[in-house]
């Protein structure tokens, strides 16, 4: 039976081992004031690859300012869904959604949508970081000028305040003006983060932020996520089981393209509904 609480000591100079429950049991985290509202919504959301369902009708509320995880095996949708969120799929020659996705009400794929304004607000940082080939100080002012802000006092306290954000602002202030692919992976990752934060989204969309950088790092980013969490939607796909427990509040548990279970991280790791996430979580399969 899943999540026991018995403790199974092997030999008296064995430590004991941690039952699942322990291993996933999520850390106390600060109290959110004025979120819980559903921010993303989709309903009957289908994402296809040519004739292939990919993401098979979805139907889900996503909370503000809190922050949810999507797990589930290789292949089974997580970064399609994730990517739909800000239209990024639609470079996909031959994609096409059905049923609908909302954000702040707004049909995502509604014909007046302007994907530029929506990519504004929903931001995303993707596995590998990916600065551009310019100063640090440019990576973050690039989005603030695209959108119309060029006085230099402005966009130096945009790049102070987003740098601050992204816990890089110490590490990296006295050389703003140094080419940011000198920085190390986890740092050219926060300030990723801070790019995005550039343009004051309202939702971060993280796909599997922390699986090309070093433990170091990564508990570092998900430190991030935990500062940013109250104040921003967060979603984060991750095949690290103990990661998503460890950030979030909210697991989404996809397979083949099925939402099979969506509850509260404590509930889905502890007490999961269905069984085939409890197959998963307990790692009968992968
Ligand atoms: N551009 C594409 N064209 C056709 N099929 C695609 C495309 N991108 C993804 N797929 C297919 O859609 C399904 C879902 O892929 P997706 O990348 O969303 O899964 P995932 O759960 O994020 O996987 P992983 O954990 O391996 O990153 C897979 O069967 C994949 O092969």
């Amino acid at each position: 039976m899943l999540m026991t609480d018995d403790v199974t000591v092997t030999s008296p100079d064995v430590p004991a081992q941690k039952s699942t429950r322990e291993i996933y049991l999520p850390p106390a985290r600060k109290k959110i004031t004025g979120g819980g509202t559903p921010h993303i919504v989709a309903k009957e959301f289908s994402i296809y690859y040519g004739e292939f369902e990919a993401v098979k009708k979805v139907s889900a509320d996503i909370l503000s300012k809190y922050v949810t995880a999507i797990i589930g095996p290789s292949g089974c949708g997580k970064s399609t869904f994730l990517r739909s969120i800000n239209r990024m799929n639609d470079l996909i020659p031959n994609s096409h959604t059905t049923g609908s996705i909302f954000f702040d009400g707004a049909d995502i794929y509604g014909r007046y949508t302007d994907e530029v304004l929506l990519r504004k607000k929903v931001g995303m940082v993707f596995q590998k970081p990916n600065p551009f080939p310019k100063s640090i100080f440019d990576n973050i002012a690039y989005g603030p000028r695209l959108h119309g802000v060029n006085d230099k006092k402005t966009l130096a306290d945009i790049v102070e305040r987003s740098l601050k954000k992204a816990a890089l602002w110490s590490e990296v202030c006295d050389r703003l003006d140094k080419n940011a692919l000198g920085l190390s992976g986890g740092q050219q990752q926060r300030l990723c983060v801070a790019r995005t934060l550039a343009v004051e989204p309202e939702v971060l969309l993280l796909d599997e932020p922390t699986s090309a950088l070093d433990p170091k790092a990564t508990a570092k980013i998900e430190d991030l996520i935990q500062e940013l969490r109250g104040s921003y939607t967060i979603m984060i796909v991750t095949h690290n089981m103990q990661q998503a427990s460890r950030v979030s509040d909210y697991t989404m548990f996809f397979y083949e393209g099925m939402l099979v279970e969506h509850a509260s991280t404590a509930q889905l790791f502890t007490n999961p509904r269905d069984s085939m996430t409890e197959d998963y979580i307990t790692g009968r399969f992968s």
